[in-house]
């Protein structure tokens, strides 16, 4: 049952609670509700994604920044950008960022994943180990309209019974996309990639999207849906917005956190407190778990204690070390026309009544994914921080019409950035640092991707096509100063609370999610992430969300009354552990 507000959630045991019903939050809860066994209470601070048409309409997506259903967050004065700060949208309603995207769907590289593993020391983050979660959660669908995709994209790497659709854009190639394919053709550094999302998406391939009947497929619509919504074993709180979380009581040497405090999203002094009987997962998503953790007592001791907040978990990574995915576009001018506008009134009429037209689109360009040559003079004096030699440094989406070029996405930044806390007051925006350009690497990278533009541009497709530079010539001091003025984020920070090897003092969760340190608590959400993947952020966390849950049910054992677990239960939970972890 879905509860609009905290006063009208009625009094109940959970033995899950929720904090988040965004990407990650919202599959979680969906998974676990399949054991009736459990109850589970879901707490989102957004509205209800239900009915808003905005939210529907892939062609709308640019009109939910700045929204209720953002959280409307912006950086500090960037040092790398001249002092401009960036906005940064967050989703703040159910779905979370996926219900506000821009439904590019990419997992990013097979050499990401091995990093996770290798970073975490469990094999099971590992690629070869993660795929079945990659086509678990997917649902492939054909484009509006039936178009014929042979050749655009890899049956055999998709899932076709999950929650979340996928499907590639309803228009065929048009001249402009011809142009590009037969670079693919003519330059041999730049070969087509029949599938992005096969682990080895390196070359120029069709963009596919989360998108499914012209409808945006979030993690709400695809995980809680009115089915599983209906399920007597889930409540959805909206509205509300968890604070803090508490410790629950000491348990051996090991704090025990499974409470959590919650407060009316409209902000006050109200408070309610709520302890899961098993376990408290935080999935706020990378701005806010680490925020809520900070709340606590739980980060930097010092920084902590400057702002009057107690330690409980001295965990000095927490918000620290977030890289995010930067963008600029480089433009020609180009002898073609701009394409006619769009009717927007005509386009959504269309939508509504069909489900057909320009607003079941949104990015329709083509994506090339590239290395920085292994040639290059940035190697000389800059090591290789991409996961692997399969793992694209540069991501570069391309669009036609009289100014030509391409967006070029950093995927392998040097740079970090960080979230602190501005205040103790849970509802004072936290201090969010992108940390731009911080690095010599990046800007130096962002250069090698306009060279590789050029390179692009320069193959015989192009000629009599792409005129001249409108965009800083890459060679020049210009260039620099053009990107540092320009230059903003896709909206893909990761890292908070990032996963580390057991043991290890980096980090702030085990290899399972739980927080290091405390017992009853894990953090499941793009802050989990331990090594940003080089492609858009959504699969990776579907993914994570997805292998999260396993790991939850497989270890709920552990939570039944420490007797009975010592006497029957601790034994079959290590072989159902050890099943799960190195046999599945
Ligand atoms: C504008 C935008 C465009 C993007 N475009 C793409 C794209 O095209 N392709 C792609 O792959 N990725 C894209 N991303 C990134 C991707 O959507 C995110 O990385 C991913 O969805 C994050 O999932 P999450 O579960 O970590 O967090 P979220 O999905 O953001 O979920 C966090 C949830 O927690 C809730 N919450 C936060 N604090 C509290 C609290 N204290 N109490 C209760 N609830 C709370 C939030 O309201 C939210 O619903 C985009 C992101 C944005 C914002």
């Amino acid at each position: 049952k879905v509860y609009d507000s905290l006063t009208s959630l009625p009094s109940r045991n959970y033995d899950f609670i929720i904090v988040g019903g965004g990407n990650a939050g919202a599959v979680i809860s969906s998974r676990l509700t399949e054991n009736s066994r459990f109850t589970i209470l879901l707490v989102e601070a957004g509205p209800d994604n239900e009915g808003v048409l905005e939210l529907q309409v892939p062609g709308l997506q640019t009109s939910l920044n700045g929204t209720r259903y953002d959280w409307n967050y912006t950086t500090v004065p960037q040092t790398g950008l001249n002092g401009r700060t960036i906005d940064l949208p967050r989703g703040h309603v159910l779905g979370g960022s996926s219900s506000i995207n821009g439904m590019v769907y990419t997992r990013g590289a097979a050499d990401d994943y091995d990093a996770w593993a290798r970073i975490t020391g469990d094999p099971g983050w590992s690629w070869k180990r993660i795929f079945p979660y990659a086509k678990k959660h997917e649902r492939w669908m054909a484009p509006v309209g039936g178009r014929n995709i042979t050749g655009q994209y890899d049956p055999k790497v998709h899932g076709y019974s999950g929650n979340t659709h996928v499907s590639l854009r309803q228009t065929p190639a048009e001249p402009f996309d011809e142009r590009l394919f037969q670079t693919t053709r003519e330059l041999p550094e730049f070969p087509f990639s029949l599938d992005p999302n096969s682990g080895y998406p390196l070359g120029l391939s069709w963009t596919q999207s989360t998108i499914g009947n012209g409808e945006r497929s979030s993690a709400a619509t695809g995980y809680l849906s009115a089915p599983v919504r209906a399920r007597p074993n889930l409540d959805i709180l909206l509205n509300t917005q968890a604070t803090r979380v508490l410790s629950t009581g000491p348990l051996g040497k090991q704090l025990d956190i499974r409470t959590v405090e919650l407060a009316p999203r409209s902000g006050g002094t109200a408070r309610k407190t709520l302890t899961a009987s098993k376990e408290l997962v935080l999935s706020a998503g990378v701005i806010n778990s680490p925020q809520i953790l900070m709340l606590s007592g739980i980060g930097d001791r010092e920084h902590l204690s400057a702002l009057g907040i107690k330690t409980i978990l001295d965990l000095p990574a927490v918000g620290k070390d977030m890289p995010d995915h930067a963008i600029n576009v480089v433009l020609w001018a180009a002898n073609d026309t701009a394409p006619p506008p769009i009717d927007h009134v005509a386009a959504l009429e269309e939508w509504k009544t069909s489900r057909s037209g320009p607003y079941t689109e949104h990015r329709r360009m083509q994506t090339l994914w590239s290395r920085i040559p292994s040639n290059s003079s940035i190697w000389q004096n800059e090591t290789d921080p991409s996961s692997g030699k399969n793992a694209p440094h540069l991501e570069l989406y391309f669009a036609g019409g009289p100014r030509t070029g391409a967006a070029i996405i950093l995927l392998t930044p040097k740079s970090r950035g960080s979230v602190s806390l501005a205040s103790s007051d849970p509802f004072t925006h936290p201090v969010i640092d992108l940390g731009y350009l911080t690095r010599p690497f990046d800007l130096k990278a962002i250069r090698e991707g306009a060279r590789l533009l050029q390179r692009f541009f320069s193959g015989p497709a192009w000629t009599g096509y792409v005129l001249a530079p409108i965009t800083p010539d890459p060679e020049t001091p210009a260039f620099d100063e053009f990107v540092r003025g320009r230059i903003t984020t896709v909206f893909h920070p990761t890292g908070t609370t990032a996963m580390s090897r057991r043991g290890a003092k980096t980090g702030v969760l085990d290899p399972d999610l739980k927080v290091k340190g405390a017992k009853g608590l894990r953090v499941v959400d793009a802050g989990s992430i331990p090594f940003l993947p080089a492609g858009h952020t959504q699969a990776a966390v579907y993914i994570l969300a997805e292998r999260a849950a396993d790991l939850i049910k497989s270890c709920v054992v552990e939570s039944i009354s420490p007797c009975i677990r010592s006497i029957f239960i601790q034994p079959l939970a290590r072989i159902t552990k050890y099943r799960t972890e190195w046999l599945s």
